[in-house]
């Protein structure tokens, strides 16, 4: 099958900095892919190499089969949803809605159908006629949407399209976006330093470091078998356990991950202290020393929370122990 985005030891250096160095990738078409990793990490960098807004220092990226060498971002059936969603504040919302199909020339009444559609689309009927400024946030957003989806490109690219807004509306947002993208069928891919958001949304994720990337896979595999200290540490709240005490007791001398919900309290388990308790409303986590060692174990709801600073006993599957390479 015909991948919609596929990148060839792509890298884009700028001076000294190798910002994506040699990344090889696969999207497939209608997939809802999320680029997550730390600040710096690369993301962006490949987003707008996929756009067209930057061109490769070395390899190469086929969209739908086709060379992207050289073919400027308005031939490329890919639009992008920016952060800020730079929306034009003097127009009004149909207007800025229907912009991309006026640059291509299309007629003002069939545009202008197409615009109100793509409002419907995002629950913005009927605002057509106001300005940004008049609208909230988590509405901008959904105009910056409409504008890019009008266009019915083949690709969409949001880069942390929800950064801007709060908690509810983010995670309401989330849910809309996400059975938006799986009515339209679109290849979505997103960028987001968020891990809840990248692990809820997504299809399929790749973690960035350096310019790389440092493992790709369902959300559930990045969350249950992270490959090293770095994804386990920044994807998950997992807890990273160092060889040395994972010899003491009783496993192999490697790094290794447990994720807080796989620990449970029992009578003849591996003696700890309570730090620390959180009451999260759903669970209770726990902070605990274990041999010097602060882990993190999630009580669930209704189960019995000890005090802080009280003796407990910890037991986990052995299968639960998942071992990472060295690699940080
Ligand atoms: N035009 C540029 N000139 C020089 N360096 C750049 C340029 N664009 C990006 N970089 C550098 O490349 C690296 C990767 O940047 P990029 O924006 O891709 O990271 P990111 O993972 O998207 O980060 P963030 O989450 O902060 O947006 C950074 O070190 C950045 O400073």
């Amino acid at each position: 099958m015909t991948s919609a985005v596929r990148f060839q030891q792509v890298s884009r250096h700028f001076g000294q900095v190798r910002a994506v160095d040699g990344v090889d990738l696969e999207i497939a078409p209608g997939e809802f892919f999320a680029m997550l990793g730390p600040s710096g990490s690369g993301k962006t960098t490949c987003l707008r190499l996929i756009a067209g807004f930057e061109q490769p220092t070395a390899g190469h990226i086929q969209i739908f089969g086709e060379t992207a060498d050289g073919v400027p971002p308005y031939r490329r059936n890919v639009n992008t949803v920016f952060q800020d969603y730079a929306l034009f504040p003097h127009l009004n919302i149909l207007d800025n809605v229907a912009y991309g199909l006026m640059v291509r020339g299309v007629a003002k009444a069939e545009r202008m159908k197409a615009a109100a559609d793509a409002l419907e689309l995002v629950k913005l009927p009927g605002y057509g006629a106001r300005r940004p400024g008049q609208l909230s946030g988590g509405q901008r957003q959904r105009v910056a949407l409409a504008r890019a989806l009008v266009n019915k490109p083949k690709v969409l690219l949001l880069d942390e399209p929800l950064g801007a807004l709060d908690l509810k509306l983010r995670e309401q947002m989330q849910e809309e976006l996400k059975s938006l993208q799986r009515a339209l069928g679109i290849t979505f891919v997103f960028v987001t330093h968020d891990q809840g958001e990248a692990l809820s949304m997504a299809d399929r994720v790749a973690v960035f470091n350096n310019g790389n990337i440092v493992q790709e896979g369902t959300p559930q595999d990045i969350y249950r078998r992270p490959r090293t200290r770095f994804v386990a540490d920044f994807v998950g709240s997992s807890n990273v356990i160092a060889p040395d005490l994972m010899a003491a007791l009783g496993g192999q001398k490697r790094w290794a991950s447990l994720r807080p919900e796989a620990i449970r309290l029992a009578g003849d388990g591996i003696e700890a202290t309570v730090e620390h308790a959180s009451f999260l409303g759903a669970a209770t986590r726990l902070g605990v020393d274990l041999r010097g060692s602060r882990l993190h174990v999630m009580l669930p709801a209704g189960a019995p929370v000890p005090d802080v600073g009280a003796g407990i006993r910890l037991a986990w599957q052995p299968a639960d122990i998942h071992y990472m390479d060295d690699a940080a």
